[in-house]
């Protein structure tokens, strides 16, 4: 099977500091992500490839964004949970602010089947993968409103996905570099009994486990396998979370990729996002199209449609 890795039409250096959070919108076919420290959110649309909205914030760092079912979504600034109405201008808060009195920032969040959102926070990051340890945490937003923690004494709180069966859910921690899976109750959201699924550093199948970087982001297909980006790694890689083992290298010309989501018509395009942020001479030369999203066409894989909040 071959795959081919390009430049998304309209999208060629698109985030100035760090691409994140890609999310399919099937109703309206379009790609949403952000530009984290930039407080922005990008729409674009798959038939006319071009950019058809976008949104500005200075309330601080915006990290997800996720459809509401009824109408607008939910986005993150800083260390708050908010809902942006459909008119891409009015936001409210839709919860408490989170870890009060320091420094932290909400960063990845995913619905679960369910429709409830599950975001988590980080530590202050004044450069890439260096912070202030176990500082962040990981909540649930309940479809009532309600904010609960779940895991505490998290480092960077990434990427987030859940089985095609509703029992497991994966979670990332990207300092240790590794993917959790706990076991999922699809009714009352609850988890329990976390385990390691994958182990960056003993992922001997690459060589040499360092060169993998750190897990970032990452999204599941129909067949249950997870796509992983490697920040400081150049690749996503796709994963059997039963083993632990690698099953597919994606190399992507970008040193700091932070995340990816299928999509397109037939959800067999994988749309990989990356980081500008602080990249060096080096990097831009090896890399000159970095802060551009990527997709990879071909693979012969489909995703699953990622869930919106059912709130
Ligand atoms: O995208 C993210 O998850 C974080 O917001 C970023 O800060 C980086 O990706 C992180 O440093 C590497 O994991
Ligand atoms: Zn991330």
């Amino acid at each position: 099977m071959s795959y081919k890795v390009e430049v998304v039409p309209g999208l060629e250096k698109v985030a100035k500091t760090v691409g994140e959070g890609p999310h399919w919108d099937d109703a309206s076919q379009t790609l949403m992500f952000v530009d984290i420290m930039e407080g922005t959110i990008i729409w674009w649309d798959y038939k006319t490839g071009a950019i058809v909205n976008r949104y500005k914030t200075d309330e601080g760092p915006v990290t997800l964004v996720v459809p509401r079912r009824s109408g607008g979504y939910v986005i993150s600034t800083g260390r708050k949970l908010n809902h942006l109405q459909a008119d891409r201008t009015t936001v409210t808060p839709l919860a408490e602010e989170v870890d009060q009195g320091t420094q932290n920032r909400f960063n990845d969040g995913k619905c679960d089947p369910k429709g409830r959102l599950w975001a988590g926070t980080m530590g202050h990051e004044p450069v890439p993968t260096q912070l202030e340890l176990e500082m962040g945490s990981l909540y649930r937003l309940d479809l009532e409103g309600q904010l609960t923690k779940w895991v505490e004494k998290v480092s960077i709180s990434n990427g987030l996905a859940w089985d095609l069966e509703k029992s497991t859910m994966y979670y990332i921690d990207s300092i240790p570099k590794v993917v959790y899976a706990f076991d999922y109750d699809n009714k009352t959201g609850d988890i329990s009994n976390r385990r390691t699924a994958i182990d960056y550093s003993k992922c001997l199948e690459s060589g040499d486990p360092k060169e993998l970087g750190v897990p970032d982001g990452m999204c599941i297909d129909t067949e249950g396998k997870l796509w992983v980006a490697c920040f400081f790694g150049a690749r996503v890689i796709r994963f059997d979370p039963q083993t632990g083992k690698m099953l597919q290298t994606i190399p992507i010309p970008a040193a700091r990729v932070t995340s990816c989501c299928f999509g397109g018509p037939n959800m067999d395009i994988l749309y990989v996002t990356c980081s500008a942020f602080q990249v060096d001479e080096n990097e831009w030369k090896k890399y000159p199209s970095t802060g551009s999203v990527f997709q990879v066409t071909g693979l012969g894989v489909k995703g699953c449609t990622a869930n919106v909040y059912e709130g």
